[in-house]
């Protein structure tokens, strides 16, 4: 399986004609193969992780476990993690580089936060233009000392011993709440932690396998943390990511004369917002193989279909948040007005992303106006091609979503920046390529 090269500009086909057809294995998810590494490294004992997601950001998250101390190997997609336990962790030689992933960063922060030394944190340009503060200021309520640049990275994080606190969380977001768990497992009492909107509750599952004290009310909001559990470690397979399925979804919805299989995708009910407003599209899709030992999956089977317009207001967002600029995409395509809103926080992920679809999809000549907080679109069935030449805004979602946009249209087009979509699925186009017979 090839990487897109650095620098690349891809040459996409348009006019499919023949469909998307066959089986596929996506990669496993990238939330789950994070904390797994994460999890892995503070447990006593050995952790394996099968189908593990070998993208750069996962990588990332290896490597900076690795400067701390903890000795993990990894063959092909499988990593062997030797657990050095709660209080086990190395000061690190070097900065540790976040690479360009929110996710290793927030949760990093919250764990090296409450241990006994300093440790510098860097990214890449996008990482270093994302917010922080929503971390660092809850942080610092529990006593924490974390030292950024006007809320961005690079970071100093000097640990300290924390303090437990019973904190109400500002804004959606799984990355602040997993940070904030990882500093309760280190503080001086129970911590309680109560979410604006349930979020992907990885964390909280993945950490009780491993034998931590989590408990989450019946609201699913609020999660009570008990400090210094004895965590042990495991094995596991990693779903497949349904946000990388995702992409497959909206392809074979969207292309003519299609049906493909998604094999083994997670469908944890805090991630499952693009197959519940899919069906509410109208589009064809349905379970087989389902499975619920640990984190749920199944199979999805999806063809082709006539869609609906649909709203997406803010109760909905959480669940789909990676999703969105594929809902904007299968919008695009449904005859009529759909509006997406209460999605504010696309605009602080790896590019501005409601600013990044409106230019795209403008190049494509679909119809969209941009809001503060989302997109109003006026879905065609055919679109005027007025600019050729994508670009993914440096993003590897933005980068996939236009590659299966420009399936649908009858002309080639060029995609910029198209090796950004190493961060979550260095394999995109090969798969994409073995549903394609032209
Ligand atoms: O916790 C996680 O693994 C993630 C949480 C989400 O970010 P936010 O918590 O910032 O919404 C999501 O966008 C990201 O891709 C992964
Ligand atoms: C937002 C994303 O990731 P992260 O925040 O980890 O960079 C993403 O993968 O879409």
């Amino acid at each position: 399986m090839e990487k897109v090269k650095v620098g690349t500009t891809k040459e996409l086909q348009g006019n499919l004609q023949t469909g998307l057809n066959g089986e596929l294995a996506v990669p496993g998810d990238k939330s789950i193969s994070h904390r797994g590494i994460m999890f892995g490294a503070i447990s006593e004992g050995t952790t394996i992780l099968h189908h593990f997601l070998t993208a750069e950001d996962c990588l990332s998250t290896l490597k900076a476990f690795q400067q701390l101390g903890v000795p993990i190997t990894r063959d092909g997609k499988t990593v062997k993690i030797e657990g050095v336990g709660l209080h086990g962790l190395q000061e690190p030689n070097e900065p540790l580089d976040m690479g360009n992933s929110g996710t290793t960063t927030r949760l990093i922060m919250g764990l090296l936060a409450g241990q006994n030394f300093q440790t510098k944190l860097i990214g890449d340009a996008s990482l270093s233009k994302r917010p922080m503060k929503r971390v660092g200021e809850p942080l610092a309520q529990m006593g924490a000392d974390i030292a950024v640049t006007d809320g961005h990275l690079p970071a100093t994080i000097t640990g300290k011993q924390l303090h437990s606190v019973d904190y109400h969380l500002k804004v959606a977001s799984a990355q602040v709440k997993s940070a904030l768990i990882l500093a309760g497992l280190q503080a001086d009492g129970d911590s309680i932690f109560v979410e604006k909107q349930p979020t992907r509750n990885h964390t909280e599952i993945m950490l009780r396998a491993f034998g931590a004290d989590i408990e989450t009310e019946p609201d699913d909001v609020t999660i009570t943390v008990h400090p210094d559990p004895k965590m042990h470690g495991i094995e596991m397979n990693v779903p497949g990511d349904m946000s990388s399925a995702a992409f497959f979804m909206t392809a074979a919805s969207l292309v003519p004369n299609s049906k493909v299989k998604l094999l083994n995708v997670g469908m944890n009910d805090t991630r499952t917002g693009l197959y519940e407003i899919l069906k509410r599209m109208g589009g064809k899709i349905s379970l087989s193989n389902e499975n619920s030992d640990g984190e749920p999956t199944a199979d999805l089977t999806v063809e082709s279909a006539n869609l609906k317009p649909i709203e997406i207001g803010a109760d909905e967002i959480p669940a789909v948040i990676d999703e969105l600029p594929l809902v904007a995409l299968l919008a695009a395509k449904a005859n009529g007005i759909s509006k997406i809103t209460g999605a504010g926080e696309l605009r602080v992920k790896e590019t501005d992303r409601i600013s990044a679809i409106v230019t795209e999809f403008r190049k494509l000549g679909i119809s969209i106006e941009e809001l503060e907080d989302g997109f109003i679109i006026d879905g065609r069935k055919h679109w005027h091609v007025a600019n050729s030449q994508l670009d993914s805004h440096g993003d590897h979602r933005i980068g996939m979503v236009m590659a299966v946009a420009a399936l649908l249209v009858d002309q080639p087009l060029t995609l910029a920046g198209a090796n950004s979509i190493n961060i979550s699925y260095p394999e995109f186009f090969d798969d994409l390529g073995t549903l394609i017979q032209r």
